[in-house]
């Protein structure tokens, strides 16, 4: 009835003109101050309603309200909760307790737009108590955009990117391309040391959580591992795994398809933060050929500016590819190494002892990690994911056996798979023949470390087959035939490279 009788009686300008007053008026008096996060601020796109969206699906799956709008976006394998419209809730951060409401309004029609715009126009609205705003606000939204980051990199599925493109460029300008990662490897599956893994794991946590250390101590956000082992003893899985805890995008770099030190710096500016770069057989990617020439002749022990050269453009001029080990290193921990932040290194190799000192000296990988053959913790993690035994279940005859003739036996997590697969159906007959292997493998070895006592060489005919049947193992055997010779590193030298 009042508002009929305003209509009639007052002329709409005086009308506006009460309302606003009256508003005013309201404003001054209310306890509250109201902030509008829209949709679309102007003509773009505004981040941070994206962001408090995100925000506040993580708290709304909980409350049990009648309506609720779901989301599922491309490549994402998680479904999001949504505020339906015009809907609220309340939120609280450091004790403060806020709402936010969900408005959404039907647009008026446009004559013309540059850019077509929704029929519905969409925002938040955040109400804070006036007392309370000075407290929360900045820090409040810092942590909405920082939470909603972690949530979209949750939902979204890994990328693995790869520049095998040769140097050339996709449509967006981006020199990497990537596919969705969805490696099934995880450190629960990953057969190794548990002790090992623990303190790789903490390692990796402590990484991703000590931003405020790195500042402190003025180093660059980033943190390099060095994998090296035998083929087939999980270098991959590893960094598969790596990214599957961490939840980072992985770049898998190759280095023979990079022309220059340029084109190099490139690339890594190109990666985004919160990945891991990998360098895999390092030793096979770049030849080193050049550098034991000039060594020799120069007698120098390095040279940094020496170009090592593409194995698949096999050019031992130095003409042709034109990275250097300097270039690499720049890119591993030089100025360049840190534009962006928080980006692990991996390298990996099968032959630690052919790569050049320089990348292993400390402090330039901060990790060496060496996967070793199958021991007895890990053949227990293989065992358990394969057929399903548990510790209890590992106590009679056969495993005591195993456990003796494991490590003489020298076998590879991945041949063990291997074994384990083909009878997975039959735990009794893949037990039985995982055995028998392991214990033909540790006979062969004991006989072949006999006549290696003999004749102090490795050219005995024994050792010549299983170089042989290594090489054909190894999908690098046409690459590194002349190698092939060389007698395999130590253990003991491997382990202490550690740190
Ligand atoms: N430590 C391990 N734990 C679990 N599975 C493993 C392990 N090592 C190898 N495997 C199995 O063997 C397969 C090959 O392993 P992977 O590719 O990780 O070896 P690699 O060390 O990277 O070998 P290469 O040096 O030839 O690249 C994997 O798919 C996995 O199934
Ligand atoms: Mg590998």
């Amino acid at each position: 009835f009042c508002q009929s009788l305003m209509n009639s009686v007052f002329p709409p300008e005086l009308r506006f003109a009460f309302l606003k007053l009256f508003n005013r008026f309201f404003q001054l008096f209310s306890s509250f101050c109201y902030f509008d996060i829209t949709e679309i601020d102007g003509v773009n796109t505004n981040e941070l309603y994206n962001a408090v969206q995100l925000y506040l699906s993580s708290s709304i799956s909980s409350v049990s309200g009648n309506r609720l709008s779901l989301t599922r976006a491309i490549n994402s394998s998680s479904i999001t909760f949504g505020l339906s419209n015009n809907d609220s809730i309340v939120d609280t951060f450091n004790s403060v307790t806020v709402v936010w409401e969900h408005i959404v309004t039907q647009r008026q029609t446009q004559t013309f737009a540059w850019r077509p715009m929704p029929e519905e126009k969409r925002g938040f609205t955040l109400r804070i108590k006036k007392k309370d705003k000075n407290l929360i606000l900045d820090s409040y939204l810092d942590y909405i955009m920082e939470k909603a980051n972690e949530i979209r990199r949750k939902n979204q599925d890994r990328l693995l990117y790869t520049n095998s493109r040769g140097g050339s460029l996709d449509s967006r300008g981006l020199p990497w391309e990537s596919v969705p990662f969805k490696h099934p490897s995880t450190f629960d599956t990953l057969a190794m040391d548990p002790v090992k893994k623990k303190q790789i794991m903490e390692d990796l946590k402590d990484f991703a959580k000590c931003q405020s250390f790195y500042q402190k101590t003025g180093r660059a956000w980033k943190r390099g591992y060095l994998l090296y082992g035998p083929p087939g003893t999980g270098k991959s899985s590893m960094i598969a795994a790596m990214a599957n805890y961490l939840g980072y995008d992985i770049y898998d770099l190759e280095l023979t398809e990079v022309k220059s030190n340029s084109e190099l710096r490139k690339l890594l500016m190109k990666t985004s933060s919160k990945s891991i770069i990998v360098i895999e057989d390092i030793d096979c990617s770049i030849s080193l050929t050049n550098r034991s020439k000039k060594q020799s002749t120069a007698g120098s022990y390095y040279d940094p500016e020496m170009t090592l050269t593409g194995s698949g453009l096999g050019d031992d001029s130095g003409n042709g590819s034109t990275i250097t080990l300097s270039g690499l290193l720049n890119f591993t921990d030089g100025l360049w190494s840190c534009c962006g932040s928080e980006r692990i290194f991996v390298f990996t190799t099968n032959h630690i002892e052919k790569l050049d000192p320089a990348l292993l000296r400390s402090g330039r990988m901060d990790m060496h990690i060496y996967m070793s053959y199958c021991t007895f913790p890990s053949l227990k993690i293989l065992l358990r994911n394969y057929l399903g035994y548990e510790e209890r279940d590992l106590n009679d005859g056969v495993f005591k056996e195993m456990e003796e003739v494991v490590v003489k036996a020298e076998i590879t997590p991945a041949d063990v798979s291997e074994a384990l697969i083909k009878n997975r159906r039959d735990r009794e007959k893949a037990l039985r023949e995982l055995l028998e292997e392991l214990r033909s493998r540790a006979k062969r070895n004991e006989k072949n470390a006999k006549l290696r006592g003999r004749n102090g060489s490795l050219t005995v005919a024994a050792d010549v087959e299983e170089q042989e049947k290594r090489a054909l193992d190894s999908p690098y055997a046409e690459e590194n035939g002349e190698d092939e010779e060389e007698e395999e590193i130590d253990d003991s030298i491997c382990k202490n490279s550690e740190d």
